[in-house]
């Protein structure tokens, strides 16, 4: 299968050229070949590839910058994954596209599964729920794959974030009323083939949700970080009221991952495991003597 991936360096990208299987040749388009903030252009590419399927693993993510530059958000999360929709549904091509669980409003505690209300809390959850809208309007064989907290060794993420302080302090504080499920950016790689090549045999479009398991808050994810490195930093649970952004982010971010393991056969991943493979590639994993 010839995969074409929009994005060449974020972390699910960055996975997904390293994991490609046996029989799937992925070839990347990156921002100066398929800038998101010009749709039209990244339409015309898609429109004129050598490809069997198509991943779109690029957006906007920096979630309180798009709260003052919501319209630039807008365009790249919202515009562009549709105007590729569109080109990809025009060619019949399966269109995997990878969206948040900041589309919903983190009211409650149960699990939100795929079909429940969304009702987007900042800027960033509005642009990637018009483009999973726009997506699904495209009318093409397609998966949304909602999912959460990502982290690898590369880019920027919390893991990376939470090492470097934990380097540098003896104590951090952080959010632990804010629950989820963080995800290694490899499994959402390994996802993504079996989703293009399950789309690609007839599978069954729709939208469902993938994110680590067990369940934490920033906090525990934290500490889980500062014990698998081997980091003395002290991390001191606070309310998300004492750690102001300009983006507010839902409290309740838990995701029921049941469908796609009915449709597809995917499994939610062990996010502990995931991160213990993120700090040894990184030669930041704890060995105890
Ligand atoms: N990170 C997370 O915690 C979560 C991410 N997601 C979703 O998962 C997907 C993958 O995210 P992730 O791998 O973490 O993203 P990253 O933040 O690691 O990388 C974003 C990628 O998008 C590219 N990009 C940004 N703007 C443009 C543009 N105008 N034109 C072309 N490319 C652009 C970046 O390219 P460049 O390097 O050139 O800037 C980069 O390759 C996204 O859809 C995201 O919304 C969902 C839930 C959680
Ligand atoms: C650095 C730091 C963060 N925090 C909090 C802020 C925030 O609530 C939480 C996580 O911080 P981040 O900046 O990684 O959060 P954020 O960028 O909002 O992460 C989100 O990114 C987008 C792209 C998504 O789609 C989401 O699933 C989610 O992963 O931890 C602390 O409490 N203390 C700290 O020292």
């Amino acid at each position: 299968m010839r995969l074409l991936l929009i994005g060449r360096t974020g972390q699910v990208a960055t996975e997904i050229l390293r994991r490609a299987p046996e029989g799937v040749a992925v070839t990347a388009l990156g921002r100066d070949v398929a800038d998101l903030s010009d749709p039209a252009a990244c339409a015309a590419a898609i429109a004129r590839a050598e490809a069997d399927a198509v991943v779109n693993a690029a957006a906007w993510t920096a979630v309180d910058r798009a709260e003052s530059e919501e319209e630039a958000a807008r365009v790249i999360n919202g515009e562009a994954p549709a105007a590729m929709a569109r080109a990809a549904a025009a060619r019949g091509l399966p269109f995997v596209h990878i969206s948040t669980d900041y589309v919903f409003d983190g009211l409650g505690t149960k699990p939100f599964a795929p079909e429940d209300p969304v009702a987007p809390q900042n800027a960033y959850g509005r642009s990637k729920l018009l483009g999973e809208q726009g997506v699904r309007q495209a009318g093409g064989p397609h998966v949304i794959l909602r999912t959460a907290w990502v982290f690898s060794a590369h880019g920027a993420n919390f893991v990376k974030t939470m090492l470097r302080l934990g380097r540098e302090r003896e104590a951090i504080t952080v959010v632990a009323d804010q629950i989820g499920g963080p995800t290694p950016a490899a499994a959402i790689a390994d996802a993504c083939f079996a989703l293009a090549q399950g789309l690609a045999q007839g599978g069954p479009s729709g939208t469902h949700h993938f994110c680590g398991a067990p369940e934490t808050s920033w906090a525990g994810f934290a500490e889980a970080i500062m014990a698998e490195a081997g980091l003395a930093c002290r991390v001191n649970p606070i309310p998300s009221s004492a750690y102001p952004t300009p983006a507010t982010r839902p409290l309740n971010s838990r995701m029921d991952c049941g469908s796609l393991h009915s449709a597809y056969g995917i499994a939610q991943p062990d996010w502990r495991d995931g991160l213990r493979n993120v700090l040894r590639e990184l030669g930041a994993l704890h060995a105890p003597a």
